[in-house]
């Protein structure tokens, strides 16, 4: 086919759900989301083949997140071989500019162009094999990072949608909608707004206060004819779990069994169930 053409079109042929994780404002849990979104979309049945690419070149949280920062990447004959989350089920196949990086904190300051050289190479030289969904990872904002992502995969364009994250608070908000523009603006069809970081759950009895503002996400989706994929409260277990690796990485799969026990988990379920119905509803390649 000739829009199968390109390089990363060939890479990515296997793959046949592509979602772009998004959010306006940084720190507002865009990477927790990602990696609960793979983790819920390999639990979704016994034989789901699930990517994750973190293309957030200089702040790579994605391997922390999976408990896999220790691990490094290797180069076959028929690209880079990711790293698998789930251990030898290899179910879970992660990628992220973290691998690569000599020395774990090591930040990468690149201009545009090496920027733009490096998500090419992700997007074509991963053997991710065949997937059910890849999930990408954003930096915050709208920058070139996504504008080099959206270029290289626009023979695929069909197969793309995009989730996008807020907090309640209302800064977050207008960041949300500079990234709801962004979609409109590049055609990108979203799947949903998820609201991060929405009430507290209470380390004790479990219950969800809300000691912070909630509900701006929904508010802002329903104005803009989004779909709200739903809420999720700040949850100690949660971030003990993402972000309490230990210094040498974690066990490969350590992760996938002990996400399921945290109230974060069981409320995922409800997003997952709207995100996998809207993305049955949308024309596919
Ligand atoms: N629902 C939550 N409950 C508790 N902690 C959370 C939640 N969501 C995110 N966090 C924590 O908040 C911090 C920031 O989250 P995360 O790195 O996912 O944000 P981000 O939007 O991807 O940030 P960046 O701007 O660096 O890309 C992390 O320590 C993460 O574990
Ligand atoms: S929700 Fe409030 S009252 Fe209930 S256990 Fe937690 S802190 Fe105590």
């Amino acid at each position: 086919m000739a829009q199968e053409g390109t390089p990363v079109s060939r890479r990515l042929s296997t793959v046949k759900n592509i979602i772009i994780v998004l959010s306006g404002k940084g720190g507002v849990g865009k990477s927790s989301v990602s990696t609960q979104l793979a983790l819920n979309l390999h639990a979704s049945s016994p034989t789901a083949r699930v990517g994750i690419l973190d293309v957030d070149l200089t702040g790579p949280s994605i391997p922390r997140m999976l408990g896999v920062d220790g691990q490094g990447v290797h180069q076959s004959s028929d690209g880079w071989v990711p790293v698998y989350a789930d251990g030898s089920a290899a179910r879970l196949a992660c990628m992220s500019v973290g691998f690569l990086l000599k020395n774990k904190g090591d930040s990468v300051v690149w201009r545009g162009p090496k920027k733009n050289g490096m998500i090419r190479q992700f997007l074509s030289d991963v053997r991710w094999g065949d997937l059910d969904y890849l999930v990408i990872d954003t930096p915050p904002g709208t920058s070139d990072e996504h504008l080099s992502l959206l270029e290289h995969m626009a023979p695929i364009h069909s197969r793309l949608s995009a989730v996008i994250v807020t907090t309640p608070q209302a800064v977050a908000l207008m960041d949300a909608m500079k990234c709801l523009s962004f979609t409109r603006a590049v055609n990108l069809p979203v799947l949903g707004l998820i609201e991060n970081m929405s009430g507290y759950v209470c380390p004790c009895c479990g219950e969800i206060s809300n000691v912070f503002s909630t509900g701006g996400g929904e508010e802002m989706a329903r104005k803009e004819g989004l779909t709200f994929l739903g809420s999720l409260p700040v949850d100690t277990e949660l971030v003990t779990l993402l972000d309490g690796g230990s210094p040498e990485g974690g066990e490969s799969g350590e992760l996938v069994t002990r996400y399921p026990d945290t109230p974060s988990a069981k409320l995922f379920k409800g997003i997952l169930d709207v995100i996998l119905r809207r993305l049955a509803e949308a024309p596919s390649s």
